[in-house]
This record gives structure tokens, sequence and C-alpha cells, in this order.
């Protein structure tokens, strides 16, 4: 079974959908009886529920507030019309502008009604300045083409005022699967996205457009979902739930620290010293049971200084204060897991060589990547026996797989099948995507973390939790998503506590187990 129907909200919120499959699974609700009237009205009166707890008292608009209602040609702009003739029995002041002349067959049933009950309509957008709140109910899942000419120029008028605006499904304009702008796109301050969440919102394209994001729960049946998107879906939505059930929690009475994992931390360089300390925080975060920190001899009083708790390698290192190699004394195959890059320079590619050549699962990051992308990465990868996890950011992205198009969640995946490694993208809803094709995505995040050094962290918890979970034989799929929504969810605590200016690297380590105890 895909999921148990008892805890509902916590199932729906780990899955999303394309256009298509959301097709697919409308299409059966139908087949099955539902009449498409009878669900435009549920939904409606859900949104309409909503936006009375939410909105209209967020804004402390009284009814008889004046509210637009943009209004397209399809089932969207249906919805739009049901929700405009239900605010308007409660007794706000609704106007209609439809800036296309035909509709589809229900629509129009639902036009004709609103005109008869005397809601106004008007004979431009510009009628909408005198609003206090604009619903967007344009396009929905339906839009496959670019928004041009006047309908472009009418969604541009609309952004500039910059009132608040609820767009109704996913904010007209924005592609449903790759979250990409059609031309021009409603800039909302709030979204209902209707029934299941839409890949759209797991892509950074989309996210300056859709404003604060809600599920409209209208009670799809388990079943139609499951017949859709398979018993296991590809794409997961990563929540506390996920979380919760994934962590190196609780460990058992009787354990001693090298059962509780080993990593080895190879980072830093002279020049880049940070990139050891940071990544050096993110393991202890994690609760490793024993960390070792190979860095250049000449940074190691200071990582001890840092990092009492590590066992400190010092590697002979180049004239420029890069590790030349890690002393011989270092056995590879003895930690659970190996995390590189962060500060390491791309000056010793044989180092990354080396690494490669173990049969140790590795994190690499930052100069691992850039020097991963010099030695061709798909051979080299392919060599690999043991699990590779690569963390580039889309900058990185693009160096190591420079022939990859698309969107972030297609182009994650087909690196992922290319490289035969687990690739996590980073960005704004970043993305994890496996061999196998299972996609894992951090919903929530903040722009706090878009600091020098977030990252670091980041490669620190997650060979930590990799570590960890090798001892542990936790799955390694959840544990990667464990540490990429532990990350987050860490930086949105520091964020709340400090503001967005106050989460630098060194912070957001501080808060990864405030994080925790959180959840
Ligand atoms: N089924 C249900 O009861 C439920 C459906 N729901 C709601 O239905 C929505 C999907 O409805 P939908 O399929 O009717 O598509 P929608 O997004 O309204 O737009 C399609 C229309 O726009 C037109 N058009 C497209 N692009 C255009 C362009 N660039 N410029 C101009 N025109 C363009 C296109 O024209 P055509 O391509 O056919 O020429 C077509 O007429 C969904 O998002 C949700 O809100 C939910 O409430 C759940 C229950
Ligand atoms: N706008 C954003 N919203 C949410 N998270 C972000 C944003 N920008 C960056 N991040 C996160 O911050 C981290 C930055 O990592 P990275 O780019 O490697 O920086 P560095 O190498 O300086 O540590 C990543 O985990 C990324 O997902
Ligand atoms: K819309």
């Amino acid at each position: 079974m895909l999921v148990d129907p008892t805890p509902r909200y916590q199932h729906l919120h780990q899955i999303a959908v394309s256009a298509t499959q959301m097709r697919e699974i409308e299409d059966r609700l139908f087949d099955s009886g539902m009449p498409v009237a009878a669900l435009m009205e549920k939904v409606a009166l859900l949104i309409v529920r909503r936006l009375k707890e939410q909105i209209l008292t967020q804004f402390a608009f009284k009814s008889g507030a004046k509210i637009g209602v943009l209004v397209g040609p399809g089932n969207n702009g249906g919805d739009a019309l049901v929700v405009a003739r239900e605010l308007h029995f409660q007794g706000y002041d609704l106007c209609l502008y439809h800036p296309l002349n035909q509709f589809k067959e229900l629509p129009q049933q639902h036009f004709n009604y609103a005109r008869a009950l005397g809601i106004a309509e008007l004979e431009s957008v510009e009628a909408f300045s005198e609003c206090d709140l604009i619903i967007d109910g344009l396009f929905g899942f339906g839009l496959e083409r670019e928004i041009s000419g006047n309908l472009a120029q009418l969604v541009e008028t609309l952004n500039d005022w910059e009132k608040p605006i609820v767009s109704i499904d996913i904010p007209s304009g924005i592609h449903t699967d790759t979250g990409e702008v059609l031309g021009t796109a409603i800039r909302a301050t709030h979204t209902f996205c209707l029934g299941l969440w839409k890949l759209a919102f797991l892509q950074d394209a989309a996210l300056a457009h859709i404003g604060k994001a809600e599920l409209i729960d209208f009670d799809i049946p388990w079943a139609d979902i499951e017949a859709v998107l398979g018993k296991h879906p590809r794409l997961h939505r990563v929540t506390a739930a996920t979380v919760k059930a994934n962590l190196p929690l609780p460990r058992p009475p009787v354990t001693h620290k090298y059962r509780e994992g080993h990593l080895l931390v190879v980072c830093g360089s002279r020049k880049y010293a940070g990139g050891a300390i940071l990544t050096g925080l993110g393991a202890r975060g994690s609760g490793v049971g024993m960390l070792s920190i190979a860095v250049p001899e000449s940074l190691k009083p200071m990582v001890v200084a840092q990092l009492p708790e590590a066992l400190t390698i010092g590697c002979p290192e180049t004239a420029e204060g890069a590790i030349a190699q890690l002393p011989k004394r270092v056995q590879l195959e003895s930690y659970n897991a190996i995390a590189l890059g962060p500060g390491l320079t791309p000056e010793v590619p044989s180092l990354v060589e080396t690494l490669l050549d173990t049969e140790t699962p590795l994190v690499i990051d930052a100069d691992g990547l850039n020097i991963l992308a010099q030695l061709n990465p798909i051979a080299a990868l392919a060599k690999r026996r043991a699990i590779s996890v690569l963390t580039p950011h889309a900058g990185e992205f693009k160096r190591l797989f420079p022939e990859i198009k698309g969107d972030r969640l297609s182009a994650v995946t087909t690196a992922a099948q290319q490289s035969n490694a687990i690739i996590l993208l980073k960005g704004s809803r970043t993305a994890i995507a496996h061999p196998n094709g299972s996609v894992w995505v951090i919903p929530e995040s903040t722009p706090a973390l878009a600091r020098g050094g977030s990252g670091d962290v980041l490669t620190g918890l997650l060979g930590g939790l990799l570590a960890q979970a090798q001892t542990r034989e936790l799955p390694l799929e959840n544990t990667l998503a464990t540490a990429a929504w532990w990350h987050a969810q860490a930086g949105i605590l520091a964020a709340q506590e400090r503001t967005e200016l106050g989460v630098d690297a060194y912070t957001l380590s501080q808060y990864l187990i405030p994080a925790l105890c959180k959840l």
C-alpha cells in the first residue's frame, strides 16, 4: 500500500503530482460517478472557507470589502466564479473580469448565474485598482502555452499594483510541472493548491510567484491516487513525518562510539580553513559516534581548538597550503563514510582520485565537485562500487553535467541516472535524486541559508548521518532526505529567532540540535 488512509493529512503532504497525473486522477473520480459540477462546488466552498479563515481576517477585511475576480475560460475560471458567488452572498462587494470571451460549458453556466445575481462585470482590468483583494482564476493546470499580448499586459498590470492576490490552484502563467513562467505569470501573495501538491510548488523557478502556499484537500480517494502514482511513488515531499521515523534515535542502550558511525572529513586548506571547521560542526550536529578530520598539517591547532572531540589528522601540504596527500596510516576503508570538498582548493586532483577509489560511501561537495568535473565525472563515478552522494549547487551542477538541460527536478533525475550517483541539488527547494529514479524534495526552507558556508554545514551533517545509517542499517534514501530537511529546519528556526540576516553558517550549525528538539 502506498498510504494508510487514516493519517490522511500526513500522507497527502508527502506526494506531489504532474498536470497529467492530476488529470488522470480527476478523470477516475468523474468516471466513478462524481459529478464535475459537484466537485467544483465542493472545491470552491473549501476555498471560501480558507479565504475567510486565513486571508480576509489577516487583512482585517470586513464584509463589504471589494474583491476583484479574474475569470478564465476553463475550470479554473469555474472555480473562481463559484467562489465569487459565495462571497457575494456573504456580503462582500464582488466584481468580475473575464478577458477571454469564450467559456467551457460549466464555467459558462456559473458565469450566467453570476450575471443573473447582478455581480458587477468590468470592461477592463483597470477597475480592479479599487479592489482590496484580487482572486486569480485565469488559468490552472490546463495552461499549456505562453500568455502573450493583451493577456500578458493584464497580468503585468495586476502585478504592478502589489495588491494581495490569491491564486486558485496555481498562479496563472506558471507551468504546473516545471514551475517555469510561461510568458508572464501572476505574482500571488497566497496560492491555494487544489487536491494534491503540483510539481511547480517544488521548483525554485515558481517560488517568487506562489507566495504563501496551502493545500486544499478535497478528499480524493487513496485508491485513485495509488492507481495513478503506483504503490511506490517516485517523488517524495519530505515532511517532519518522513524524518521522525528515520533519525538514528533512540540509540540502543548498549552501544559504543564506533557503532554510532565513524566519519572522516577531508576538507580545508590554508586559504579556506573555515570549510573544515564548518563541515566539522555540521558533522558534530549529526551526533555521529566518532569524527576524524583530515586537514593540512598547519591547520591542525585551529581544528583542535574548535572541535576538541574530533580526531584531527594533519596531512602533508603543498606550497599553497592544500592537502597534498593523506598520511599512509589513514585506512580509508575503516570509516563508515567520508565527506570531502569544502575548502580543499582545486589544486590536488590526485587526492580526490584516491578517495574515489575507496569502497567507502562518499559525500562530495564544493572543490571535490570542481575536481570531479575535470575528471569526466560519469566515467569516474561509474567505477565506484560504494555510494557516492554529490551535493552541487546550480553552478556546480552545470559544470558536472553541462549537457543536461531542463527544469531542476527533471535535470537532477537525469543526472542521477546517468552518473549512477545520488545527486543532491541545492537550492531554495533542495532535491535529492537517486539512480533508481526516486526524488526527494525539501518543500520548506529559508533564504537565510543563501550565505557562504551553509552548504559546508550540510556536507558535515550528511556525512555524519550517512555514517550512522551505515552502522545502524537505516534506509539510505530516508537518511539523506532527513539530513537536508534538518538543515533547512535549522535555518528556519534560526531565522525565526534572529531574522534572516542572523543565520551565518556557524550559527546555523548551532541550531541543528535545537531544530531537532523542536521536532
Ligand atoms: N475538473 C474539475 O472539476 C476540477 C478542476 N479543478 C480546476 O480546474 C482547473 C483545470 O481546468 P481546465 O482543465 O479547464 O484548465 P484551465 O487551467 O482552467 O485552463 C484551460 C483553458 O484555458 C485556455 N488556455 C490555455 N492556455 C491559454 C493561453 N495561453 N491563452 C489563452 N487561453 C488559454 C484553454 O483553451 P484551449 O487550449 O482549449 O484553447 C482552456 O480553455 C484546475 O486548475 C482547477 O482550478 C479543480 O477545482 C478540481 C476540480
Ligand atoms: N534561497 C534559498 N532558500 C533556501 N535555501 C537556500 C537558498 N539559497 C541557498 N540555500 C541553501 O543554502 C546552502 C548553500 O550551499 P552552497 O551554495 O554550497 O554554499 P557554500 O558553498 O557557501 O556553503 C544549500 O543548502 C542551499 O540549499
Ligand atoms: K490560477
